[in-house]
C-alpha cells in the first residue's frame, strides 16, 4: 500500500525508468512484454488435429494440421504459424507460445478484423495494448493451444513506423499546446492510422459524435458584474459522490490507453493523483487489477468502470462488488447500461479493412464488427444496489424517464451519455438529456437523491461550466486523454488536466463567480437547446476532426 509520502511506486515504470518522460516512442518499446507467462497446459496433438475438423477446414487444411504432427517436442516453426494466416485458420503467437483461434475469431468482442490483422504473426504487442495478461487466461477455453514457437518473427520497419518516428522527433514542445484541439491534432500525427481511427471513430454518420460537442455551442453566459471577488480565491474545487477533489472533471474509463503510450492507463493514474482530480478506472484496463492498483495510493479518488461481458459475469456480480469494496481508493462502481449492441462504428471498420486487404475476408470484418453484451436489466441493478454500501452508478443513460427511475431504484449517480458517440447514432446530446433530467427529477422530487453526470464532446472549460450551471456535479472526459497522452505520456495528461482547471476558473471569474456551488441556471440561456438548429462553427474542432470517407476507386 502506498500513501501520499511514498508518492506513486510504479512496478514497470522502475523497470523503464531511464526511458521515462519526453516523448517515449511506442516503437522503441515496442519489445518490452510486460507479462507474466501464463501457464497454459499443453494439449495433445489429438486435439491439434481435432481443430482444424472444428473450424470448418475442408481437407487441404487437415493435411495442413497432419503436417504440424511433424513438429518435434510441439514447437513449431515461424514458417508454419505464418502460413496459418486466414479467418477460418488462424494461428497467432502471445508470449512465445502458438495458439489456434479459428474458431474463436469471429466470436472475438472486440471484432474480427482485429485478430486477421495478427493472422499467422506474433500478436503479444497488440494483444497487450489492449489487454491484461488475465483475458489470455479467462480466455483460454475458447482457444487451440499448438505448441512453443520455434525461432523468432523477422521484424522490419513499416514506412507508417518510419514517418511516425520522424513526427516524434518533430513533436511541438508542450508549452505550444493550447488546447485539447492541439492535442487531437498531434496524435494524428504520432500514432498508426488504425489506432487513431479506434480512437476517434464515432458510429454510423457520426451525428450524435458531433452533435454531442456541439451542443455547448447552443449555451451562451448570463455574467453576473462588480462582485467583488478575489481573483486568486476562485475555487474549482469540489465534491463528486462525496469525494473531494480539486476539479469537477474526471478522467472517463476507456479502452486502449497503450496504443497511445507504452505506461497507458498507469499515465493516467500517476497525473489524477498528483492533480487530485477523480479517474474513473476502466474494466478493460491493460493492467492486471493486482498490478494497477498494487502501486495506487491509499488516498487517491477513482472510480471502478464496469461492463458485463458475460451472463457468466453477472452471475457473479458479488466478486466485481467485492473487488471494488476492497479498493481503498475506490469510492463509486459505474456499470455501462449503454452497451446493449456495440455500435456500428464505420471509421475503426474502414481502417481495418485497409489493413486486412483481404477482399475475402472483408466480410467478416463488416458483419462481426464487435461480439454481442449479455442481458442486463433494471432487476439486476436493484439487486447488485442492496448488494453494496459502495455507491452504485450508471453510465449511458439517455433519457430523463431513465434517471429517475434509477433514482427510485436506489442508484446513487448516472453518467448521461452516448459512449462518446461510439453507440447510437442519433442519441441525444448529454447536454440535451440533462436539462430534461433535472426537470423530470425536480417534479418527483428526486433532485437530492441522485448525482448527475454527462460526458461526450466536452474539449473547454466553458463547456464544463455551462454544464455544471445546468446541475451537472462533474463531467468526464474520453479522447483528449488519450490524445493527450499519445503525444506526451503522463506530462500531456498532467497539461491537459492544467488547460482545464485554468478555463474553468477563467470563466468563473468572468461569470463573477468564486466557488463551484455558486453556478446555477441563471448564468446560462441555454434556450437553444430546446430547438436543434444548426451550430455556429468551431474552427479549431472543425479543423481536428477527421471526416468519413469513401472507398477508393481502383
Ligand atoms: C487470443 C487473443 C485474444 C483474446 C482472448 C481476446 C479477448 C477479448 C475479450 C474477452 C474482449 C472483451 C472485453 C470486455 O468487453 O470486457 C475483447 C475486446 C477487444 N479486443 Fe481482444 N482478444 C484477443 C486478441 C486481441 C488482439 C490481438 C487485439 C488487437 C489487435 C484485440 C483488441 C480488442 C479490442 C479493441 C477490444 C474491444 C475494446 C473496446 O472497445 O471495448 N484483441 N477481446
Ligand atoms: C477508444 C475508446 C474506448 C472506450 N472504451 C470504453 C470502455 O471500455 N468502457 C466505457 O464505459 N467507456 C468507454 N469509452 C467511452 C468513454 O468512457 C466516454 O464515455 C467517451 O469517450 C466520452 O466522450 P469523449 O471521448 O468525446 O470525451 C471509450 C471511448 C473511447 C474513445
Amino acid at each position: 500500500m502506498f500513501c501520499k509520502g511514498n508518492l506513486r511506486g510504479r512496478r514497470i515504470q522502475d523497470v523503464l525508468h531511464g526511458l521515462k518522460h519526453k516523448n517515449v516512442s511506442l516503437l522503441q518499446l515496442r519489445n518490452i512484454s510486460v507479462v507474466s507467462k501464463p501457464s497454459i497446459p499443453k494439449r495433445s496433438r489429438t486435439i491439434l488435429k481435432s481443430s482444424s475438423l472444428l473450424t470448418g477446414g475442408s481437407v487441404l487444411a487437415i493435411i495442413l494440421s497432419l503436417s504440424a504432427l511433424d513438429f518435434s517436442g510441439g514447437e513449431i516453426p515461424v514458417k508454419e504459424v505464418m502460413s496459418h494466416n486466414k479467418i477460418n485458420d488462424c494461428w497467432i503467437v502471445l508470449n512465445g507460445e502458438v495458439y489456434d483461434v479459428s474458431s474463436f475469431i469471429k466470436k472475438h468482442p472486440g471484432g474480427a478484423g482485429r485478430l486477421l490483422e495478427v493472422a499467422g504473426k506474433d500478436a503479444t504487442t497488440k494483444f497487450l495494448q489492449v489487454h491484461s495478461p488475465e483475458v489470455l487466461n479467462k480466455m483460454k477455453s475458447h482457444l487451440l493451444y499448438i505448441g512453443k514457437l520455434k525461432g523468432s518473427f523477422e521484424y522490419t520497419t513499416s514506412e507508417e513506423e518510419s514517418k511516425i518516428k520522424e513526427m516524434r522527433s518533430k513533436i511541438p514542445p508542450l508549452e505550444r499546446i493550447f488546447s485539447l484541439s492541439d492535442f487531437e491534432v498531434v496524435a494524428k500525427q504520432v500514432l498508426p492510422k488504425s489506432t487513431f481511427a479506434f480512437y476517434a471513430t464515432g458510429s454510423s454518420d457520426e451525428f450524435t459524435l458531433r452533435e454531442n460537442h456541439y451542443a455547448y455551442s447552443g449555451v451562451f453566459f448570463r455574467p453576473r458584474i462588480l462582485q467583488d471577488i478575489d481573483p486568486t480565491e476562485v475555487d474549482c474545487s469540489t465534491t463528486l459522490l462525496g469525494t473531494k477533489v480539486d476539479a469537477p472533471f474526471y478522467i472517463s474509463g476507456f479502452a486502449g490507453s497503450k496504443l497511445a503510450h507504452p505506461f497507458g492507463e498507469r499515465n493516467l493514474q500517476t497525473a489524477a493523483y498528483d492533480a487530485n482530480v477523480m479517474e474513473m478506472v476502466p474494466k478493460q484496463n491493460s493492467y492486471s487489477p493486482e498490478e494497477f492498483y498494487s502501486t495506487v495510493p491509499d488516498d487517491q479518488s477513482q472510480w471502478m468502470q464496469y461492463h458485463f461481458s458475460t451472463p457468466e459475469e453477472i452471475l457473479h456480480f458479488r466478486d466485481i462488488v467485492k473487488e471494488a469494496q476492497s479498493r481503498s481508493s475506490v469510492k463509486g462502481i459505474f456499470f455501462n447500461v449503454d452497451l446493449a449492441d456495440i455500435g456500428n462504428r464505420e471509421k475503426d471498420s474502414r481502417r481495418r479493412a485497409v489493413d486486412v486487404s483481404n477482399t475475402s475476408e472483408l466480410n467478416a470484418i463488416v458483419t462481426n464488427r464487435m461480439g454481442h453484451h449479455p442481458k442486463f436489466s433494471w432487476s439486476d441493478v436493484e439487486t447488485i444496489v442492496s448488494n453494496t454500501d459502495l455507491p452504485v452508478a450508471l453510465k449511458g443513460v439517455q433519457r430523463g424517464e431513465d434517471v429517475v427511475l434509477a433514482a427510485k431504484k436506489g442508484v446513487k449517480a448516472v453518467v448521461l451519455s452516448n459512449h462518446g458517440g461510439r453507440q447510437l447514432d442519433f442519441s441525444r446530446p448529454p447536454l440535451e438529456v440533462l436539462v430534461e433530467a433535472g426537470e423530470m427529477l425536480k417534479e418527483q422530487n428526486l433532485e437530492n437523491n441522485i448525482e448527475l453526470y454527462l460526458d461526450g464532446g466536452i474539449r473547454r472549460g466553458s463547456d464544463i461550466v455551462k454544464a455544471l450551471c445546468l446541475g451537472a456535479k462533474g463531467v468526464g472526459l474520453g479522447r483528449p486523454f488519450l490524445y493527450a497522452m499519445a503525444g506526451y505520456g503522463e506530462e500531456g495528461v498532467e497539461h491537459l488536466i492544467t488547460i482545464l482547471k485554468e478555463e474553468i476558473k477563467n470563466n468563473m471569474r468572468l461569470l463573477g463567480v468564486s466557488k463551484i456551488e455558486e453556478l446555477n441556471e441563471s448564468f446560462v440561456d441555454y434556450s437553444n437547446l430546446k430547438f436543434r438548429t444548426p451550430r455556429a462553427n468551431d474552427a479549431l474542432y472543425d479543423a481536428a476532426y477527421v471526416p468519413l470517407s469513401f472507398p477508393e476507386f481502383r
